[in-house]
């Protein structure tokens, strides 16, 4: 039962301005810290200074605390009262709400701006993501970012339950018969901005190992089963995987090897019988692996690299890998010994594996440059707010131009991606897929590229802007650190971006015409 609250006016509150009873006003309501004060993180002495006991301490208060640590139980039930004829300025954000901050959202989403792409359905579809990623992802990201374990079987079950795992591999067959977001979007009418509304909304909860837990193997492991196995393994694979109830991982990248799938010496023989592939090897930095059932790997074979799909079962062995990002994303080293997988399991033809990887590759990167673009805007409203709130030398933080001309920066790098990636989506729904694989290689690869390398300056900037608290895992500049620390997967993941950079301007020479001349 709540508390009955009682009002106070301001100079009753004035005398409780010591040790024996100590009162604080923020935000027009009234909390008793006279017992909570020794045990206040930021110490007693703080709370016991003249302008802050008895006082109104809103300033103060958001100066150096997160609006969350008011609204955290224990903390909550320390407000006795509120103010005689005040209301309070500063409400808790409402789940699902789209932020009132400038930049903190893409520009469809603002008030009174105009989109050639998003229509009344995507608005829909997009209100109803986030609430759902705001009730039941963002708070389980929290508690497994920082625990490290995976995320909890109920989130998998609530996101089949609408067929967010299904639809987060895109438009096509796979949608068929189901339906989606409570029947919000036919199959036949979701498309890539859809897609692109999943993907940038559950990067809102700003945990980016767990953001690879919910399930980032299955988005890059998967296709290859939709697109290249038999009618029997995909009936036997995919339904239990987009109900979320086994998981699947993408198992390419070895500790000798890397990502050069040439280079590889995990191997798979025939056994005698000719029924079974027999593999042997390892795999490095295998997202979801730690908990996966199906790995879809690359193997060296007699005539190149071939994809099999290999259930977890006797042979199969994987440890997990402590990154810099959460082990919620179940990131391993998997070992293949003498593991018999049955022919049937082949993904394509024999030795046509890099087909099978290639035919993937633009959808998967796409993915990221949401995601990396999402997770940028995220800090620039951390930046917003905090330059807002935060005074130095009497002024608030934004007062100083230096400050000013790096959010100018941020927010110039994450309207111009957002721009581009909007462009890419709308030519990604109007191409087929053939031609967006001769098409848009290029211009997707340079998008990563961009994103990456924006995110990282972002990053740093960042840093910059939050100073001490940048470098810090809880409070303040608790997801600038994170952000920092986790930053570089982007730019690894799904092709370096060196490696990008050099793909976009191959892909563009192809095309150079040559009677093109100065
Ligand atoms: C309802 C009242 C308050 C509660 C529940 C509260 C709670 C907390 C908590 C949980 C922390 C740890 C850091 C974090 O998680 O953000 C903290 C730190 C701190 N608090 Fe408070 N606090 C309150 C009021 C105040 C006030 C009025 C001041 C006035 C100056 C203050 C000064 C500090 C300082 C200096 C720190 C250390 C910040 C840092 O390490 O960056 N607190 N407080």
């Amino acid at each position: 039962m709540s508390k009955q609250m009682k009002t106070f006016t301001r100079e009753e509150v004035e005398k409780h301005n010591n040790e024996g009873s100590l009162w604080v006003i923020i935000d027009a309501k009234v909390y008793d810290l006279t017992r909570f004060k020794d045990l206040h993180p930021g110490g007693a002495a703080v709370l016991l200074d003249e302008e802050i006991a008895g006082q109104d301490a809103t300033d103060a208060f958001f100066g150096l605390h997160r609006h969350e640590v008011l609204l955290r139980p224990q903390y909550a039930r320390l407000q006795i009262g509120t103010i005689e004829d005040e209301e309070e300025e500063i409400p808790a954000p409402k789940l699902g709400d789209i932020s009132k901050v400038p930049y903190a959202e893409p520009t469809w989403l603002n008030d009174g701006f105009h989109s050639p792409y998003f229509t009344k359905n995507h608005r829909e579809f997009q209100a109803a993501m986030r609430k759902f990623v705001d009730e039941v992802i963002t708070p389980d990201a929290l508690i497994h970012e920082s625990d490290n374990k995976r995320p909890n079987q109920e989130v998998f079950d609530k996101m089949a339950a609408l067929e967010i795992h299904a639809m987060r591999m895109g438009p096509g067959k796979h949608l068929k018969g189901r339906t989606l977001m409570n029947g919000l979007v036919k199959p036949e009418e979701f498309d890539y901005f859809h897609e692109l509304i999943i993907t940038q909304e559950i990067t809102r909860c700003k945990s980016r190992g767990y953001g690879d837990g919910l399930l980032g193997g299955k988005v890059i492991g998967l296709p290859p089963v939709l697109n290249f196995g038999s009618d029997e393994l995909k009936a036997k694979v995919i339904p239990d995987v987009l109900a979320g109830k086994k998981f699947i991982c993408l198992a390419v990248s070895e500790a000798q090897a890397g990502s050069d799938v040439f280079g590889l010496s995990t191997t798979a023989k025939k056994s005698d019988c000719g029924k079974f592939w027999i593999v042997n090897g390892n795999k490095k930095w295998i997202t979801n692996g730690a908990f996966a059932d199906y790995f879809t790997t690359g193997c060296k074979t007699d005539n190149g690299f071939t994809v099999l799909l290999i259930e977890r079962g006797e042979g199969v062995e994987t440890k997990s890998i402590k990154t810099s990002y959460s082990s919620t994303a179940g990131t391993a080293y998997v070992t293949f010994q003498n593991v018999k997988v049955p022919i049937e399991n082949t993904l394509g033809e024999e030795g046509a594996g890099i087909y099978v990887m290639l035919s993937n590759f633009n959808h998967e990167r796409w993915v990221m440059c949401c995601s990396s673009t999402r997770s940028q805007r995220g800090i620039v409203e951390e930046c917003m707010k905090w330059t807002t709130q935060r005074k130095v030398f009497g002024k608030p933080l934004i007062n100083q131009p230096v400050v000013r001309a790096k959010l100018a920066d941020m927010i110039a790098r994450v309207e111009s991606l957002q721009a581009w990636l909007e462009n890419l989506t709308h030519q990604m729904n109007n191409m087929p897929y053939k031609e967006q694989a001769s098409k848009l290689a290029g211009p997707i690869a340079l998008l990563k590229m961009h994103a990456t390398r924006s995110a990282q300056e972002t990053a740093k900037d960042a840093v910059q802007i939050f100073g001490g608290r940048g470098v810090t895992s809880s409070g303040m500049g608790k997801f600038i650190e994170h952000y920092h620390r986790t930053v570089p997967f982007d730019a690894l993941l799904g092709g370096a971006e060196d490696v990008l950079a050099d793909l976009g301007v191959r892909q563009a020479m192809r095309a150079m015409p040559k009677e093109a001349k100065l």
